[in-house]
C-alpha cells in the first residue's frame, strides 16, 4: 500500500511563500510527476512529503495516517536524489543494504533483498565495487536499488536522471518505467524534462509559483490544457499563441495552435508568411515563419522538407485542434 494525500500544504522560507496551498491525492501504485518552471516549488513539495522540510501548515497523509510530525526515517518512504547520495567508503552491496541493516533486519534478509534488487537492475557484477569505480548511470542504479531494498510505501525521485547523458537517460527512464510496472509501487517524481514527464507519468501535476495549475494524464494535459500556462508549458516546440482579435474571434483573448497542427503550402493557405529559420531534426522539421496575421509562427512538419529561409509560404491551421482562451487565460469550452 502507498497512497498519499496532501491537504492545504503551505511552506514559507522567511517571508517567501514557496508553496501556497497544495491539495493532491495520489492513489496506491500511481506514478505521479511534478513539473513546472525552475523555482516553482517542485523539490520543496517533494521534501515536505519526505519530511526533509517542515511544512508551515497543512497535512500529509500516507495510507490515511497523518505523518506531518513523523520523522523521515519512519514515514515508509525512500528518496532517490540527482546526486545519488551514496556512501563513498561502502561497496555497492553495503550501500544497498545499509538502510535495512540500520532498521535491524537480519543479515540473511538483507542479503536476499539486495540480491533481488541487484538482479532487477543488472547490478550483480558491481556489488563489490565502491561508488567511485562506477559510471554515473551505474551509481544512479545503485541509488534506485537502495530504495527498492527498503520496500518503501512511496518512492520519491528528485530529478534522478539530470546528471546522465542523453543515451543513458533514455535507458534509465525505460528501467524506471519497467520497475514501476513490476513493483506496482507508488512513485512521485520531479523533473524538468517534458519527455520524462510525458512517457513515465500516469498523472502529471503542473506547478507554477507554488500552486497547482492542472493535474491530468499526459494526453489530457496535451489535448485539453486548462489555461495558457499549461498550454505553453506542455509540448515541445511550444504551442503558438495568437491574439484572438487578429483572427476575427471577438469572444476569446488568445487562440492557441500547436506547431504540429499546421500544414504548409507554397501555393495557398490561410496565413501568408516568410520562412525565417529551419531546423532539420531528421524525423521532423521545425520551421519558424513570420506571418502578417499571426506574427512569429512555429510549424512542425513530419519528415524532411525542402523549405528554406526567405521562402514565401502559406500556413493553414487545423481549426478543430485550436484552443481558445478567455480574458482570464482559462480555456473556453
Ligand atoms: N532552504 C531554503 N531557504 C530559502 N529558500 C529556499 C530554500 N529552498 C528552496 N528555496 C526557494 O524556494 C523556491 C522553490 O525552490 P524549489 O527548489 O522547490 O524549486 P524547484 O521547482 O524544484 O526548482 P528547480 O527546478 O530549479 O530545482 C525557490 O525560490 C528557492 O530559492
Amino acid at each position: 500500500m502507498g497512497s498519499l494525500q496532501l491537504k492545504s500544504i503551505r511552506k514559507a522560507f522567511g517571508n517567501h511563500e514557496v508553496l501556497k496551498g497544495i491539495d493532491l491525492e495520489v492513489k496506491d501504485g500511481e506514478f505521479v510527476i511534478f513539473v513546472g518552471p525552475s523555482g516553482c516549488g517542485k523539490s520543496t513539495l517533494l521534501r515536505v512529503i519526505a519530511g526533509l522540510e517542515d511544512a508551515t501548515s497543512g497535512s500529509v497523509q500516507i495510507d490515511g495516517q497523518e505523518v506531518i510530525n513523523t520523522p523521515p526515517a519512519k514515514r515508509g518512504i525512500a528518496m532517490v536524489f540527482q546526486s545519488y547520495a551514496l556512501y563513498p567508503h561502502l561497496t555497492v552491496k553495503d550501500n544497498m543494504g545499509l538502510g535495512l541493516k540500520q532498521m535491524g533486519a537480519p543479515k540473511a534478509e538483507v542479503d536476499a533483498k539486495v540480491a533481488k534488487a541487484s538482479g532487477m537492475l543488472s547490478l550483480e557484477p558491481y556489488l563489490a565495487r565502491r561508488p567511485a569505480e562506477l559510471s554515473g548511470g551505474q551509481r544512479q542504479r545503485v541509488a534506485i536499488g537502495r530504495a527498492i531494498v527498503r520496500e518503501p510505501k512511496l518512492f520519491l525521485f528528485d530529478e534522478p536522471l539530470s546528471n546522465l547523458d542523453a543515451a543513458l537517460r533514455v535507458n534509465t527512464r525505460l528501467e524506471i518505467a519497467r520497475l514501476h510496472r513490476s513493483l506496482k509501487a507508488t512513485m512521485i517524481y520531479v523533473t524538468h524534462d517534458q519527455v520524462e514527464a510525458m512517457t513515465l507519468a500516469d498523472k502529471i501535476v503542473v506547478l507554477n509559483a507554488g500552486q497547482i495549475e492542472q493535474i491530468g494524464s499526459p494526453m489530457e494535459l496535451y489535448n485539453k490544457p486548462a489555461n495558457t500556462f499549461v498550454a505553453g508549458f506542455i509540448g515541445s516546440p511550444q504551442m503558438n499563441f495568437i491574439e484572438a482579435g487578429r483572427l476575427g474571434d471577438g469572444q476569446a483573448k488568445t487562440v492557441g495552435i500547436r506547431p504540429e497542427h499546421i500544414t504548409l503550402s507554397r501555393e495557398k493557405g490561410d496565413w501568408k508568411g516568410k520562412v525565417i529559420h529551419v531546423e532539420h531534426l531528421g524525423a521532423d522539421t521545425i520551421l519558424y515563419l513570420e506571418t502578417e496575421v499571426t506574427g512569429l509562427l512555429t510549424v512542425r512538419l513530419f519528415g524532411e522538407h525542402q523549405y528554406d529561409v526567405d521562402d514565401i509560404v502559406y500556413a493553414t491551421p487545423d481549426t478543430a485542434a485550436m484552443h481558445r482562451f478567455g480574458a482570464d487565460d482559462r480555456v473556453l469550452r
